[in-house]
């Protein structure tokens, strides 16, 4: 059985932390994250040696919501801040996905602080970067990423993805790179390729079973390494997928490379646009312009009957976008070859079908856009 947020928060409550309190009153639970297949979370203490205290704290919370759930898979990370000097961030961390067992992350170190530089920076050889971004975790952004990566260069353009999304790692496995490192002289990291696309993903540079969260210039310094030390050779465009929400990672990368703008993924629901909105006045601030938003999850066609269903409304975004004075870039249908496809390392926009050309027809408006 599935459960939900409340739930997870009704039980985190009930777990007590050194010093009196809980996990929930005492403010250390960051980026949750529930839907129907995994419960995931940051607890952050405030310095690596209340990290450690808690410790116990976190194998009590493991236990407890693995006990209540049979079909999520639980997912903790524990962090702490960086500290204020120093090469390596202050990890404490376990559980993540998308790490191939056994195999050992690139020589480079990931996580140091940032080097100076004046503003944000263009990436060498890179025409055009573009971050996905959502509101929402669990509305399809890493999906949307991967497939519009995959449909635009079967339109022949250059394409990366750079998969930023610390909290959850999924591009090497929607891509099918699961059990692949990139290897690195020291220097420079070679990144991998599939379908078409050249791919790097900070989760391919953790160690096997870590989920590494930084925070602040850790992070900062990581995604400029991402940027800048990863051949990516002559792009048209850099695809960025960035955790949901926002926060330092989506700082960090309008504040270090020149981004020419972001697309916005949400569900058709009221609750996922109020977020998407959040999003957006954030890449407001951030002086990064929104390019336009995209409903995904939208019409369902029932595979039997033919039947037309909204399982999420349909239209929110469209008109959404219209209230904002923002482009709507189209919309994907709910199918589950979507998720089959994601889950099995070929994106669904590699084959043909009513949801390729769904994801073809979003690649030709950005092209035709001088977008991608
Ligand atoms: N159009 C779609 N039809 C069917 N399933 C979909 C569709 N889009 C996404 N999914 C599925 O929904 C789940 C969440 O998608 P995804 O991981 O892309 O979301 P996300 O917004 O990137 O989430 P997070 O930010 O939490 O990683 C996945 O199992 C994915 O296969």
């Amino acid at each position: 059985m599935a459960i939900s947020r409340e739930r997870v928060l009704e039980e985190l409550a009930r777990i007590a932390v050194p010093g009196g309190g809980n996990l929930v009153s005492d403010d250390l639970l960051r980026a949750l994250h529930v839907d129907a297949e995994t419960i995931r979370f940051v607890i952050e203490a405030p310095d690596a040696v209340v990290a450690r205290a808690l410790a116990p704290v976190e194998a009590e919370a493991q236990h407890r919501l693995s006990a209540l759930t049979g079909d999520q898979k639980v997912q903790i990370v524990m962090t702490a801040p960086a500290a204020p000097r120093g090469p390596a961030p202050q990890v404490v961390a376990r559980s993540g996905e998308g790490v191939p067992a056994g195999a050992e992350p690139p020589s480079l170190k990931i996580g140091r602080h940032p080097t100076p530089q004046a503003g944000p920076a263009p990436v060498s050889g890179v025409a055009r970067i573009l971050a996905i971004g959502s509101g929402k975790g669990g509305v399809g952004k890493s999906t949307l990423t991967s497939n519009l990566a995959v449909a635009l260069a079967r339109q022949g353009r250059r394409v990366g993805l750079l998969d930023a999304d610390i909290y959850g790692p999924s591009q090497p496995r929607m891509l099918g790179l699961t059990g692949q490192r990139p290897v690195s002289d020291g220097q420079m990291i070679e990144p991998l390729h599939a379908h078409g696309v050249t791919v790097m993903s900070l989760g391919l540079m953790m160690k096997e079973g870590e989920a590494v969260v930084w925070r602040g210039p850790m992070l900062m310094g990581a995604l400029q390494q991402m940027l800048n030390q990863v051949k990516w050779g002559e792009l048209d465009v850099l695809l960025v997928d960035l955790p949901p929400g926002t926060g330092d990672v989506q700082l960090s990368l309008c504040q270090k490379a020149q981004v020419s703008g972001a697309i916005i993924v949400s569900t058709p629901q009221d609750v996922a646009l109020i977020d998407a909105r959040r999003a957006i006045d954030m890449f407001d601030k951030l002086k990064t312009p929104v390019l336009g938003l995209v409903e995904n999850m939208t019409t369902y066609i029932c595979p039997n009957c033919g039947h037309e269903a909204h399982l999420f409304g349909h239209g929110g975004v469209a008109a959404e976008a219209a209230k904002l004075g923002l482009p709507f870039l189209g919309e994907i249908p709910l199918n589950l070859d979507v998720r089959l496809a994601g889950d099995e390392g070929t994106p669904v926009a590699a084959g043909d079908g009513p949801v390729a050309q769904a994801f073809a027809r979003l690649a030709e408006r950005l092209v035709a856009g001088g977008m991608a």
